[in-house]
């Protein structure tokens, strides 16, 4: 499935690039149908359908195909919201089509029903599901009935998968070129169940010539960068990380720590409060652990230009302290991660990074973290992400379910791997860890933000229910393999 998400409005401009090429509208509208047809075919048995159809090219896709469903000879019910004649261009050419009765929209449609097509809305969905819409969404939900959606559910919204209203939980979604931002963010994406991306004949180009800036996070994304060891190397070539150690929450640097090795940094040096040396050291063999009793000792550490990739905030404890080492960090040459406590050090004053931050460093803030430095941006997460790498200068990966990725100039990734058992304690320093590590053998901030948060995600479906954070640098390893198998 190609990677790339269009938003509707990029999704218009390929429709009309394809009719500008030669390819006609009802052709389009045609070949969506069709896919909409073939996936019933494919996932339902012959059973008795009943297609809703709006009053847009979605309700079109609708008629088409319920007269292809219907010549197959499955027993089709197709109810319209609105009138027939008021449909108009490529839906009126579809409805043209349909020469069975055309049903009011009212829940009695759904009586009997094996299935139901919802063609309701799809891309020009532009107010909150109301009337007879919202009823029988409400009546498809209430009956459990087995529910394909064209394109989107109808009433979440292509751009943010945010719902309008109400929206019905599909078992299947057919749609169209390209996903859209609703297919990957929640809540849509749950409500999308399995996604079928259908090839409507838009010519090869298109998306080229879109240049779309957002896409589902994966292998296909970064994996030609990755920083394989390579035969010639040793560890010096590998890069070396810093990682700041806390004195009372030592956990979150010890998981970041190891998770930094298992992602292949040549070696990693914890800097950590003398009276915490020898337990960082005893349960962190692979780890160099050097005393920093204080802000000039650990600038002593940064200042050695091998230590190329830092990262501060698990565990450190938030605070003045914790912010001079940022800023001392920030004033070098060096490229890193910011996490959790740094966010509070921060809070409200993001000036002070903005001012020194780079695209080699990555923000990696939960959502409440996120609204302590950037506020309460508006927009969905890929707005908010977005807006917030723009204001620091720096790659932000805001964590959650829908985990996205935001590079200062506008790209943007969504990570859909993730499995809930990833929502414990610990968790999100692996997270820290697993993408200084990359950082230290050079992959970019946008990359390594990517990769780490990919990586975590499968490490996360490799251990599954039960998951605590120390099992998740031990998958690693697997997960790698599996992916340098399939580079
Ligand atoms: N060539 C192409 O373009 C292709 C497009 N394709 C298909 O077209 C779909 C997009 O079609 P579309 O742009 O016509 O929008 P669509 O989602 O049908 O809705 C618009 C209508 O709904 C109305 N309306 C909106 N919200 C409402 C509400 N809450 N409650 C009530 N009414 C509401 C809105 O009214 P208005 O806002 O204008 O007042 C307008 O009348 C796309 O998802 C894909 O399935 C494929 O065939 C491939 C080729
Ligand atoms: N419901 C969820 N589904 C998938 N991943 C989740 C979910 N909730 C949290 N996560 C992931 O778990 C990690 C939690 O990180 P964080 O909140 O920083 O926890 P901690 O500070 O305890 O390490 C993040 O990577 C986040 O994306
Ligand atoms: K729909």
């Amino acid at each position: 499935m190609a990677d790339e998400l269009l938003t509707v409005a990029e999704m218009g401009r390929a429709d009309r690039a394809a009719m500008a090429a030669g390819v006609p509208g009802p052709v389009l509208m045609e070949r969506a149908g069709a896919a909409v047809a073939a996936a019933a075919l494919a996932r339902w048995s012959p059973c008795p359908v009943a297609v809703l159809c709006g009053p847009g090219n979605n309700g079109g896709d609708g008629f088409v195909a319920a007269h292809l469903l219907a010549e197959r000879g499955w027993p089709v019910r197709l109810a319209l919201l609105g009138e027939v004649a008021a449909l108009r261009g490529d839906a009126a050419w579809a409805a043209s089509g349909w020469t069975a009765p055309v049903e009011r929209l009212e829940t009695g449609v759904l009586d009997g029903a094996g299935l139901v097509i919802d063609a309701l809305f799809g891309a020009g969905l532009s107010r909150p599901l109301d009337g007879p819409a919202a009823d029988i969404v409400g009546e498809i939900g209430r009956r459990a009935l087995p529910l394909l959606a064209v394109d989107v559910p109808s009433g979440v919204r292509g751009d943010d998968g945010a719902v309008l209203g109400c929206a019905p939980r599909a078992d299947l979604t057919v749609t169209f070129h390209r996903r859209k931002p609703a297919h990957v963010l929640l809540p849509g994406r749950l409500l999308c169940g399995e996604v079928v991306l259908a090839d409507i004949g838009i010519p090869d180009g298109v998306v080229e010539a879109i240049a779309p800036r957002t896409w589902e996070n994966g292998p296909r994304l970064w994996g030609a960068r990755y920083p394989w060891p390579r035969p010639e190397g040793h560890k010096y070539s590998r890069g070396h990380a810093l990682v700041l150690g806390g004195a009372v929450m030592t956990g979150a640097a010890r998981l970041a720590a190891r998770a930094a090795l298992r992602a292949g940094a040549g070696l990693v040096t914890i800097a950590a409060p003398p009276e915490t040396v020898t337990l960082y050291a005893l349960s962190l063999p692979s780890a160099i652990v050097l005393p920093a009793p204080d802000g000039a000792a650990f600038e002593a550490l940064l200042d050695d230009p091998r230590r190329n990739a830092v990262l501060l905030g698990p565990g450190a404890g938030p605070g003045e302290a914790l912010a001079t080492r940022v800023l001392a960090a920030l004033a070098r040459d060096r490229s890193g991660v910011l996490d959790a406590d740094v966010f509070t050090s921060f809070a409200g004053g993001l000036e002070p990074l903005a001012l020194r931050l780079h695209d080699r460093w990555v923000l990696t803030p939960h959502d409440g973290e996120f609204v302590r430095l950037f506020g309460p941006l508006p927009g969905s997460r890929l707005d908010r992400a977005r807006a917030a790498a723009r204001a620091c200068g720096a790659v932000v990966l805001l964590k959650g379910a829908d985990t996205v990725v935001a590079h200062p100039d506008g790209r943007a990734a969504v990570t859909t791997n993730a499995p809930p058992d990833l929502a414990t304690a610990g968790s999100g320093d692996v997270l820290a860890g697993l993408i200084v590590g990359l950082l230290a053998q050079g992959m970019d901030g946008f990359d390594a933000a990517c990769a780490g948060a990919w990586l975590h995600g499968e490490a996360g479906r490799a251990v599954g229910p039960g998951l605590i954070a120390e099992d998740l640098p031990e998958a690693l390893p697997a997960v790698l393999r599996r992916l340098k198998a399939d580079a």
